[in-house]
């Protein structure tokens, strides 16, 4: 099942900046674990937001909010999720 999920992240106005710097290195790992794995197919900043889109490629609901609920921003993340079909006029 396929999922694409808008995430915005607010970190406190009280994080420190070294804070902030050791939650996007965690992030980053796990990002990437996913996206090697495969579960995670794309990921997409927005332009001029602390935001992105990502596409995650899942078994079912609980996968995903397993997943989502992992992320170690997942506390300072409003979360969006819209689930995807195939479309009729796509090419590949
Ligand atoms: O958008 C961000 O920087 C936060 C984030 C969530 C998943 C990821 O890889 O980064």
């Amino acid at each position: 099942m396929l999922f694409l999920a808008r995430m915005d992240v607010t970190f406190p106005e009280s994080m420190s900046d070294e804070t902030k710097a050791e939650f996007m290195a965690r992030e980053k790992e796990y990002s990437g674990n996913l996206q090697r794995t495969g579960k995670m197919r794309d990921i997409w900043r927005v332009v001029g937001e602390y935001s992105n889109y990502s596409v995650y490629d899942v078994a079912d609901n609980d996968e995903l909010h397993a997943i989502l609920s992992g992320f170690p921003m997942y506390p300072y993340m409003k979360i969006k999720v819209t689930p995807l079909a195939q479309h009729p006029n796509a090419i590949k």
